[in-house]
């Protein structure tokens, strides 16, 4: 590729034969590069050289821990932190790549690696890495307002610089067509993130088609992706399009990739690998032209180790990760979304403008909030409705007002939203649970109170055991 033409990579390995011939491959895909044999060996060269890109092993002597890999990536990102980091690490050693990852790692592979999927990451991790480098030397606020100026995200409000670092890197990858993995809790804005990136990409004009991996059952899968002529199965009375050709031109959005079975997994590595997809019944395969951004709250590499994802199909969605913080990470953005959310609740059920009082902000910084800003929006909104209407003089709503809105939600007098000892699957279906008991099981005000659509709402009542699921409703979706 002409641009990375002069770009040098550090390679560290204490193995010269994968020294030479990583070297010899991005040599061929147009690279400049210099070899060290161990952590000391690469920062000297770090100092030394003008370096765009690390790619590191994890272990240098005897020790198989992979704690020296760590060590070296933790020195690396204090010395030069704008120069990305890609792992190299041993099949089976997904747990630590993940954490190397959570520590600023850019990405990892695993040995033996495939040459073409190695380049492909190092080029792109390559685009990413100078404007990454640009917004961290910028202060917070005029970054915002950088970042606003050049790009549109939406509805993403925020200015915390994790959720700058998720921004910026939007930006950079919206115009190219990689395929984009969002890691995040639930709750945390990754539906948000993927319409910015769409939004922002030369396909904005295009659809962005949206579908819920954990939503399809196995049997429809194919159909429903790529479509059916007419004839057939029984039902097939007439040719239907799938997903992949209503996206043509656009975005493809796989919400939920963690719940696809491995039936099904490779049969969407196919249209990844070369944008082929057979309709069900069709003689031959059609094309198409699709931007692919995946979402789960699962930790998809995981999945990969304990066999439950395809490794390939990893590496296909993966090209580039955008982690998204959970909301106790990014505290100091709590009153500002608080107040836009408040806002836009206010509009929404035709209320005054009702304001917060700083205590009942700052209240509202310190909560564990495991259900991340669905959570935050939700307890808004039943605050509002509950407190809203009864304030004399039109007061701003007090700390108060939430602890009692909380405790008539527990049914217990004081009860907080703490939900210290529950897992993260508990949290939600307690949360579903009092959903229902408030709306005396009207889906779809229960779904609006959690912030879900009715499918997504079904497919977690299923999960929890919870409901008949009355599939009929279903269908306006
Ligand atoms: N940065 C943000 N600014 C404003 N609102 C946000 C932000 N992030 C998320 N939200 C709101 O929080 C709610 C949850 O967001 P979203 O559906 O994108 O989360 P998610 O991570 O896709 O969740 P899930 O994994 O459960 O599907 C939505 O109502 C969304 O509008």
């Amino acid at each position: 590729m002409e641009p990375h033409r002069r770009q040098c990579v550090l390679i560290v390995d204490d193995d010269g034969a994968v020294q030479v011939s990583l070297a010899l491959l991005l040599k061929q895909a147009g690279f400049a590069t210099v070899c060290a044999d161990d952590p000391r060996q690469a920062l000297a060269r770090l100092a030394a050289t003008p370096v765009d890109l690390v790619l590191q092993d994890m272990n240098f002597s005897l020790r198989t821990d992979g704690e020296e890999g760590l060590a070296l990536l933790a020195q690396v990102k204090e010395r030069h932190p704008g120069v990305p980091v890609l792992l190299m690490t041993a099949w089976g050693s997904i747990a630590l790549a993940v954490r190397g990852v959570k520590a600023g790692a850019a990405n990892f592979f695993t040995k033996p690696w495939d040459n073409a999927q190695l380049v492909e990451l190092v080029e792109a991790t390559l685009q990413l890495a100078p404007d990454a480098a640009r917004a961290t030397s910028n202060p917070p606020r005029s970054a915002r307002a950088a970042l606003d100026a050049r790009f549109d995200f939406g509805a993403i409000v925020g200015e915390h610089p994790k959720l700058l670092k998720v921004l910026e890197t939007i930006g950079q990858v919206a115009r190219t067509r990689a395929p984009v993995l969002i890691l995040g809790e639930s709750g945390t804005g990754k539906e948000l993130v993927a319409d910015a990136i769409h939004r922002n990409s030369p396909r904005a004009a295009r659809p962005v088609v949206k579908i819920n991996m954990g939503a399809i059952t196995p049997s429809l899968f194919e159909s429903e992706m790529f479509g059916h002529v007419r004839g057939a199965f029984t039902d097939a009375r007439s040719d239907r399009k799938g997903h992949v050709a209503s996206a043509d031109g656009g975005t493809l959005f796989l919400d939920e990739i963690g719940e696809l079975n491995r039936g099904d997994q490779v049969k969407l590595l196919r249209v990844l690998q070369d944008q082929r997809y057979q309709p069900v019944g069709a003689s031959r395969a059609e094309q198409a032209d699709v931007r692919v951004v995946s979402a789960t709250n699962r930790e998809l590499a995981e999945l990969v180790a304990s066999g439950e994802f395809r490794e390939d199909l990893f590496y296909r969605l993966n090209l580039i990760t955008i982690r998204l913080p959970p909301l106790r990470e990014r505290r100091s953005d709590i009153p500002l979304l608080a107040r836009h959310i408040g806002a836009g609740v206010c509009a929404a059920y035709g209320l005054d403008d009702i304001k917060l009082a700083p205590a009942a902000l700052d209240w509202l910084a310190a909560q564990p909030w495991p259900g991340n800003i669905r959570q935050l929006r939700q307890t808004l909104e039943r605050t509002l409705l509950l407190a809203g209407q009864d304030r004399p003089g039109g007061r701003p709503l007090t700390q108060a007002d939430f602890i009692a809105t909380a405790a008539v939600d527990e049914g217990v007098p004081g009860a907080r939203l703490g939900v210290d000892g529950m897992t993260l699957e508990q949290v939600e279906r307690h949360m579903i649970e009092q959903a229902l008991q408030q709306h005396t099981g009207n889906i779809s005000r229960v779904a609006r109170m959690l912030g879900l659509s009715r499918t997504a709402l079904y497919r977690r009542l299923e999960r929890h055991g919870l409901g008949d699921g009355e599939a009929g409703d279903r269908s306006n979706e």
